[in-house]
């Protein structure tokens, strides 16, 4: 059963980096309120949707969200009001089409984005139901792989490491919880390591560690160290999952490694010392090893990796149908990353996980760098089918909520949870 939609509201909050984003508040005639809170990235993709800023320098840097959050009360509330909240494509349907551009420029992914989130939200305690059996049905039981980004680089951390996430995938762990543990545990460990080698141990956007190493390799040294040092047998306990975020370093046709001092790399260099490290790493994942423009480059570099690792495209297919669709027909990689306020409705978001499972690829949902303690993600991720998530470390609260909400849905699901690592491995 819906409910009938009678108020909306919205405001601007904070997220986890100190800048404004929007939370919008919806409301039934039966008497539920909710709400539900934008994401923001750092390391975006030129094709994502808009996300609304005011530009106004005077506040916060003209950073604030006031026209996204009057876009919602003033242009989306009127048109959504009286409503049945249960009509989610319907909903988000309407609100692409009142924006009317392509990207979501008119009234920002984040104004729209925080209403189709809220409107689920709203439909699910309707309904009486967590929102990921609402959105997942009775057969969404399987609880996602963590990713945990434990060593944060590029455009996160004012260190030098080029790369911009190095994550541990706890794959050997026998359900939720335990991989939680292992992956905790080795964080711990690899903070008292850093310290004995006489690294820094403060944290980056994510909630790594963003030690001034002396090289690239040397972050994937450390982690293994850790992993082993906590007691965990590497490859077969805790793998490890890299987002080298390379359209933040990339310009000029070259790929810049030069925050470590290794200078510049061509597309092909780049993958071939992508497959030295699958020599000499157990990495089971690669997200963006490659830039967003670089179609030519991806295709070689799946063709070349594609059949030992799992190849995940972001800022190239920004959740987008339309992008995932080229990649799948030049088999441009063999995963996608799935973010939310990327493509700006849970409709879209829907629809282009659909896409990864029609063509047999798997996906990876993902937080963004600027959180909030909404846990829409976690339930999201369930809902979906589990596949895996990546959501930071296991430290920052933010992106610990997501973590928890999970240990609460899989001793929810009790005997019905199911874990384990599903992933592409195609060239
Ligand atoms: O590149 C990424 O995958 C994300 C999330 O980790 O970073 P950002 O939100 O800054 O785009
Ligand atoms: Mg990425």
């Amino acid at each position: 059963m819906g409910g009938t939609i009678t108020c909306m509201d919205a405001m601007e909050v904070l997220d986890s980096r100190g800048n404004p984003t929007v939370r919008v508040f919806v409301g039934l005639d039966n008497g539920i309120r909710v709400s539900a809170s934008v994401p923001s990235g750092a390391s975006t993709g030129e094709n994502e949707a808009v996300e609304l800023r005011d530009g106004d320098a005077g506040r916060y840097g003209g950073k604030g969200v006031l026209k996204a959050v009057s876009n919602v009360l003033d242009i989306l509330a009127p048109e959504i009001v009286g409503q049945d909240c249960a009509r989610q494509a319907e909903i988000d349907r309407m609100m692409i089409s009142l924006d009317g551009t392509p990207n979501k420029g008119k009234l920002g992914a984040n104004a729209i984005l925080g209403v189709s989130m809220a409107v689920a939200r709203a439909a699910a305690a309707s309904a009486g139901l967590p929102l990921y059996a609402y959105l997942g049905g009775p057969g969404a039981v399987r609880v996602p792989m963590p990713m945990l980004n434990i060593l944060n680089g590029g455009k996160h951390a004012d260190n030098s490491v080029d790369f911009q996430e190095f994550m541990i995938v706890p794959l050997g762990a026998p359900c939720f919880a335990e991989a939680l543990r292992y992956a905790a545990e080795t964080f711990h460990t690899l903070k008292k390591i850093l310290k004995k080698k006489g690294y820094a141990t403060n944290v980056g956007d994510e909630g790594g560690f963003a030690p001034d190493l002396k090289s690239n390799d040397e972050a994937c040294e450390v982690i293994l160290e850790a992993v082993s040092a906590a007691g965990y047998q590497s490859g077969k306990d805790i793998a490890i999952a890299l987002d080298p975020a390379a359209s933040s370093f990339y310009g000029d046709g070259a790929y810049d490694l030069s925050k470590s001092g290794q200078g510049r790399k061509t597309s092909a260099e780049m993958t071939k010392f992508y497959a030295g490290w699958l020599d000499k790493f157990p990495i089971v994942s690669i997200e963006d090893g490659l830039a967003e423009d670089d179609w030519q480059g991806f295709r070689e570099h799946t063709a070349a990796l594609g059949g030992r690792t799992q190849i995940v495209g972001d800022d190239i297919f920004v959740t987008n149908t339309e992008f995932i669709r080229r990649g799948i027909r030049e088999k441009s990689a063999n995963s996608v990353l799935i973010k939310l306020n990327q493509i700006g409705t849970v409709t879209e978001t829907i629809e282009a996980i659909r896409l990864c499972h029609a063509a047999g690829w798997s996906y990876v949902l993902s937080h963004r760098s600027g959180e909030t303690e909404d846990t829409f993600l976690a339930d999201f991720a369930v809902a979906m089918g589990g596949g895996q998530l990546k959501t930071g470390s296991a430290c920052r609260s933010e992106r610990v909520a997501k973590y928890n909400r999970l240990l609460e849905i899989e001793r929810e699901l009790g005997a019905s949870a199911r874990f384990g690592f599903e992933y592409s491995r195609r060239g």
